[in-house]
This record gives structure tokens, sequence and C-alpha cells, in this order.
């Protein structure tokens, strides 16, 4: 017993959640009769509860990877396993099936309120006694309550949004090496259904900042100022895809990191977000709006984004507000300077 105490302890060292999930899986993976072990991702494929593994052992080693689900060429229906859809149509805890003679499979879902995004996929050569289950469900435990404590650590109090610390963290990794083991798998198709082929997919970094908001404090206080960051990020939420990171950073400003967008899609998203704040009536507050600025993610380091996406936001403000701005076509069209020194950008 003592090496799976030991990586119980272990687990619990982790700050990051593919860490944490490796973690999980090799304690797992060392309970006898165990065979094999898998972290898979439930999301929906075009309308279709789908899987794929996320998390797995090749080679006595276990791999990762960051690539996209909706392009995962791994990706299966979740049909395809019967007792795992109709656990989470029911919203179990646990299912279990023998897929194949002699092996024996537990999945655990790892619910956050009434979603599931993670399972656990635990395969025997041995039936699953009432002894081995209480075991495997006790790390799953441990690993749950700790993973929603680095989840809560990750957040913004007010708003739910992944918090300033999160955005740090996450930003500085967009473009650094894979983690070692990470597959790093070729995405089937390189766009999604409803975008130009000829234009590159890339990430993009949107400045939000709501407009006015001092007056929306000053006139109807505080209490009011915060149900409409509440609002906003509600409005956030629906706006962007799963895969889309939303950050509150802070006061009345936000990030949004577009995962693989074109330019095009790009612009039309957030150009529609902007008019769904508008278009919105926010009670007492009435119609308020936001201003964006935006650039390619990959334009230098973190602090070099986000100073470029925050001139684009600036010329919005200073150019009567409730607008998008593209950075590259504001110093296109010469109506900001490419080069500024980085210290004399204002960063929040
Ligand atoms: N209610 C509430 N207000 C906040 C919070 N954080 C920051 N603020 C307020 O947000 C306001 C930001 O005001 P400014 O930076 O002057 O910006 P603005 O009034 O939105 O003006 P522009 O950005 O130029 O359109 C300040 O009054 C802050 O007190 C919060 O968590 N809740």
């Amino acid at each position: 017993m003592k090496p799976i105490l030991q990586n119980l302890a272990d687990m619990t060292t982790h700050r990051d959640h593919v860490r944490l999930e490796v973690s999980v899986l090799s304690t797992l993976q060392k309970l006898s009769s165990v065979n094999d072990v898998r972290a898979l991702e439930i999301f929906n494929d075009a309308g279709v509860p789908s899987l794929r593994p996320r998390t797995w052992l090749a080679n006595g080693k276990f791999v990762s990877t960051r690539s996209q689900a909706s392009t995962d060429p791994r990706r299966e229906p979740l049909a395809h396993y019967p007792a795992l859809n109709d656990c989470i149509a029911n919203h179990c805890d646990s299912a279990m099936a023998s897929l194949r003679r002699g092996s024996y499979t537990l999945w655990l879902p790892v619910w956050m309120q009434d979603k599931v995004a993670t399972c656990l996929e635990i395969t025997r050569s041995r039936p699953f006694s009432a002894h081995s289950l209480d075991v495997v469900k006790g790390i799953f435990q441990v690993y749950k309550n700790y993973q929603s404590l680095l989840e809560y650590s990750e957040r913004d109090a007010l708003t739910g949004l992944l918090n300033r610390k999160t955005f740090d963290e996450q930003f500085s990794q967009l473009n650094a090496p894979q983690l070692p083991g990470d597959s790093g798998l070729t995405p089937l198709c390189s766009t999604l259904p409803d975008e130009d082929e000829s234009e590159p997919l890339q990430q993009w970094l949107a400045l939000v900042d709501i407009d006015n908001f001092k007056q929306i404090n000053d006139r109807f206080g505080h209490l009011f100022g915060d149900e409409v960051l509440i609002l906003i990020a509600n409005l956030l939420r629906k706006s962007f895809r799963s895969e889309d990171q939303i950050f509150r950073f802070g006061g009345e400003e936000f990030v949004v990191l577009l995962r693989s967008a074109t330019l095009p899609t790009a612009r039309k998203v957030l150009e529609r977000f902007r008019g769904a704040v508008q278009d919105h009536t926010f009670p007492q507050v009435g119609h308020i709006t936001v201003s964006i600025g935006f650039v390619g993610a990959d334009k230098g380091a973190p602090v070099e984004v986000l100073g470029l996406a925050d001139q684009a936001l600036y010329y919005a403000k200073e150019h009567g507000r409730n607008q998008v701005h593209y950075y590259d076509d504001l110093v296109a069209q010469g109506l900001l300077q490419a080069k500024v020194a980085h210290d004399d950008v204002e960063l929040f």
C-alpha cells in the first residue's frame, strides 16, 4: 500500500491539470490486475456527444495531447460505449462493461456541477471486486477534490471566468514547446466548416473593455456594476466556442484567446459579441457597449501581445467606443505607429 500512498501524496504536488491527470493515472495503473488506464475527454463534435483519449499509456509512458478535440482523428461517438453513454445521460458516478473476454472496464466521469468534460477509464484483467472498487474510487475522490481546488484557484470569484494568474500561466505556455510525450496530433481538417480555407488558422488575443463603466458604478452603485460584470461574463461564454478561453483581467477588462481561427472569423466573432452587448438590455442599467482591440497571439512575448491589443483598444476608446479594431489594420492604415517602446505602453 505504501507506493499508492506515496503516489497520492505526489498527486497533490501538481499545479497543472495535465500533470495531475498523468499522476492519477499512474497511481491507478499501479493497482493489481490493471492493464490499461486512460483519461478521456468528453465533448460535443458538431452536436454529437463524443470522446477522445486525452492522456494514455504508450510503451510504458504516458502520452498527452493538447490538439483540439474536434480535429483529433481518435475521436469517437460516445454511443460506441453504451454503458458510459447511459451513465453520462443519467448523471451516474460510474459505469462498467466487459468489452472483450477477460477484460473489464470501469469508467469514472469527472462531474463539475452538472457537466462532464473528463472521464477516467480503468481496464483490468479480472472483474472489479468490491474491495478493488473501493480503492479505485478512493483514489478518484482524492483526485476530484484536488482537481476542484485547482479549478477554484484558477477562477475569478465574481464572474467564474479564468483569472489573470491563469492567463499569465497559460499564455506563456501557448507557444512553448509541448510537454514530454505530447503527441501533438496533426489535425484531420485544418479549418472549421464555416471558414475560408485560403486563410491561415491562428490564435488571436482580444482585449475587451466595458465602455464608461465608472458611470455605471457612479449612477447605479457597485452592486449593479457587479451585476453588469456577471452578465457580460455570461455573454462572453455564450459568444465564443468552448475551446476559446475567456479571462477576467480585473476591473472591467476581459481577455479572449481565440483558438485556431482565421482572421475573417476572428473579426466576425468579435464583432458579433460587440453587437450582442449593444443589443442586450441590462436590468436597471439599460444599454451598454464594449470596445475591443485584437491582434495575432504570436506577435511576441505575452507583454508585447497585450501591449499591441491594448493600443488597438485604446484607439477604439479614443474614436467613439463600441468598436472592434485589429492592430495590424490600424498600422497598415497609418493610424498607429508599428513600433512603440514597451515602456510607453500603458498596461492596465
Ligand atoms: N462594480 C465594480 N466596479 C469595478 C470593479 N473593478 C473595477 N471597477 C470599477 O471600474 C471602473 C473603471 O473605470 P475607468 O477605468 O475610468 O474606465 P471607464 O469608466 O470604463 O471608461 P472607458 O474605459 O474609458 O470607457 C472604476 O470605477 C472601478 O472602480 C468591480 O469588481 N466591480
